[in-house]
């Protein structure tokens, strides 16, 4: 959430569950763990596990123009970088139980017939979010894309293929196919959302059009971006922040146009991670002097690209799962003192 200038935020009613079949997902019928013979309570464990290390890496790198990062809360006022770990840690049975579902049903049903199933689990997964947080909106559309995902990887690990990033992403675009165009299709008509105004106003189809599209800016930009940093041997903390850049320049992300939507803060936020990046983003002191201006700029007007944050939280998990169950080992130059924000 941003900061209001001027009158205080009614602090939100607290928050109901949806109607659904009881609200923790670690008791649902088809939970593996209750079985301990069944293998896939260890993948369940570890592709979840990997999710919440994707959102807790984001959460803590520096700099993010706008964004909430362990040394500075960027254009936040209701949250700093404890909140989302916290939110994060919240997450981590419902990722679980989107990665059971991918592992029971997805090798033998048609993937879009779970995503009914899978989209009641994840209102039940915001309104934990909401309780954790006290109404802030710390991680809506990670939660999204997260279980999108981790049902997929529940899908191809059933069917036996490796979880290579691609192919994971191209099967929760067919989990969420349906559903997400009936969605645009009643933009216009149906209950309303900030997603659905922005597509009905201006036609940007926004987090669903990410997945609908086959995730362009994950697969095209954001995870790019994170293998070569790290190929070429760059600081995790580095290659992180350079991928939420890299996401910046692309991302039809809603959250930047505000109430207004105002097209005209998705063109700044785009330009000037543009433009860092070209100057070299973190790797140059040029770039990172760019970066630094364009986080002065964006918190002077209120803007916090929290769909390229959500993004790059998922290109962090998906290289987690496809290049190793464990997490990461820090590098040498990620040593260093934090630079201001
Ligand atoms: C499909 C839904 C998730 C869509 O919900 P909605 O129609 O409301 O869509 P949006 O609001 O447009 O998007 C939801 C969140 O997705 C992030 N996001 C936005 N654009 C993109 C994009 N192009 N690509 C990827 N991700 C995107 C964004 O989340 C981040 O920003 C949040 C903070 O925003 P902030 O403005 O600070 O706070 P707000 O309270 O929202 O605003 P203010 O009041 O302060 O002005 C932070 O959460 C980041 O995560 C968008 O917020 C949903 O309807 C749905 O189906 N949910 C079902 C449950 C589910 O998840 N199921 C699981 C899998 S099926
Ligand atoms: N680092 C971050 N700052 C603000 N909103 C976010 N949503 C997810 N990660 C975020």
């Amino acid at each position: 959430m941003r900061m209001l200038t001027g009158a205080r935020r009614p602090r939100p009613a607290e928050p109901q569950p949806p109607p659904g079949p009881g609200t923790d997902p670690a008791a649902c019928s088809a939970d593996p763990a209750a079985d301990p013979a069944d293998p896939g309570a260890a993948t369940a464990d570890r592709l979840a596990a990997a999710m919440v290390y994707g959102l807790t890496a984001e959460a803590v790198t520096w700099p993010k123009p706008g964004l909430v990062t362990a040394v500075s809360p960027g254009c936040h006022r209701d949250m700093d970088v404890y909140t989302l770990l916290r939110s994060s840690a919240t997450l981590q049975p419902h990722f679980r139980t989107a990665v059971v579902f991918g592992l029971r049903r997805g090798a033998a049903a048609p993937a879009a017939r779970d995503f009914a199933e899978l989209r009641d689990a994840g209102r039940r997964a915001e309104h934990s979010m909401l309780t954790t947080t006290g109404g802030t909106n710390t991680h809506r559309g990670a939660l999204f894309l997260g279980m999108l995902l981790c049902c997929a990887a529940g899908i191809e690990h059933a069917a036996g293929r490796p979880l290579e990033a691609e192919a994971v992403c191209r099967t929760a675009q067919e989990v969420g196919r349906d559903a997400l165009r009936a969605d645009l299709a009643a933009a216009a008509t149906g209950p309303s959302s900030v997603g659905l105004r922005a597509y009905a106003v201006h036609g940007l189809p926004g987090v669903r059009g990410e997945v609908l599209r086959g995730w362009p800016s994950l697969l095209g930009h954001g995870l790019p971006t994170l293998r070569t940093a790290l190929g070429a041997g760059r600081p995790l903390r580095e290659a992180i922040a350079d991928t939420v850049l890299a996401l910046m320049t692309v991302v039809e992300d809603t959250t930047v146009l505000n109430r207004g939507f105002a097209l005209e803060r998705l063109d700044t936020t785009r330009r000037q991670a543009s433009a860092a990046l070209a100057a070299g983003g973190t790797a140059t002191r040029r770039g990172r002097r760019l970066v630094g201006r364009m986080a002065r700029r964006l918190e002077q007007r209120q803007i916090s690209p929290g769909g390229s944050a959500d993004l790059a939280a998922m290109a962090v998990a998906l290289h987690t799962w496809q290049t190793r169950p464990e997490t990461p080992a820090p590098r040498k130059g990620d040593r260093r003192a934090p630079a201001p924000a």
